[in-house]
């Protein structure tokens, strides 16, 4: 049995604002503020322009929520005007930074290079990379969802060392699940989590393997967190529409009550 602890982070795409935010992470600190919930890490991903509202909040409460960016810039400052740098998520104390969203990758042509560009990026400022991977619809039904999901972890974490890789997390969403109602099912989930788990053996070996965290996203919701918790290789879940609901995720990270 590992010793993974179970990472559940709200990405909230392009939704709530920073007044919006506030409420929001205050609504999850009253959630979860009856229990100890050390046993599961508690993240949130918001729009830039939220971190600093959410930074303040954490900091000035000490919540045990941790925060992180929803994307980063492989480069760490200059003339790119629009994005925004490792540097500057470092000091707003980001714990995250979300590498290689379906979405960026789609609708921002983001390619395999581009997010190891992005997770050095991360790594060189001290910010922990969720790298995201997962097949579209047509890879699914051609039953290459292993060979093309491996593929992205191959280039997401090319040249990366050992000692950084084994904090690395890795979100499997597979595309056709995001934002659909339709989630895979929790053997589809560890069938590829678990071909994730045994490439980075290949890469690392078993024991930095065995240390990294895998999500898995698309579609979560407290009604099936459970079962998808319970596979051997799924460590956490990414979520995006459930997590913009305070009561919801608070649900989905009190799985374990379920
Ligand atoms: O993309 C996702 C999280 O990053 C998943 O989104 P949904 O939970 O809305 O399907």
């Amino acid at each position: 049995m590992s010793d993974r602890k179970p990472l559940m982070a709200g990405n909230w795409k392009m939704n709530l604002n920073h007044l919006e935010a506030i409420a929001h992470v205050q609504k999850l600190a009253f959630g979860l503020a009856d229990k100890d919930y050390e046993a599961v890490e508690v993240a949130v991903l918001p729009p830039f322009v939220d971190l600093r509202s959410v930074q303040t909040l954490v900091d000035g409460d000490k919540l045990k929520i941790k925060y992180g960016a929803q994307d980063i810039s492989a480069h760490d400052s200059g003339a790119y005007t629009g994005e925004i740098s490792g540097p500057m998520l470092a000091k707003l104390k980001c714990t995250y930074a979300v590498v290689g969203h379906s979405e960026r990758r789609q609708y921002h042509d983001e390619t395999d290079e581009l997010c190891n560009a992005k997770v050095k990026a991360a790594f060189r400022n001290d910010l922990t990379p969720i790298l995201c991977v997962g097949e579209g619809l047509d890879v699914r039904k051609a039953g290459n969802q292993v060979a093309h999901t491996l593929a992205q972890v191959d280039g997401g974490l090319k040249d990366v060392p050992a000692e950084q890789a084994e904090t690395v997390v890795i979100a499997y969403e597979p595309v056709w699940a995001i934002g659909t109602g339709e989630v895979a099912t929790p053997e589809d989930a560890q069938e590829v989590c678990g071909a994730i788990r045994g490439r980075l053996a290949e890469l690392y070996g078993q024991e930095v393997a065995d240390k990294v965290r895998i999500q898995y996203g698309g579609s979560v919701k407290s009604g099936n967190v459970a079962a998808i918790m319970a596979q051997p290789d799924v460590d956490g879940a990414l979520i995006g529409g459930a997590s913009l609901d305070a009561d919801e995720f608070v649900k989905i990270v009190r799985f374990r009550d379920q």
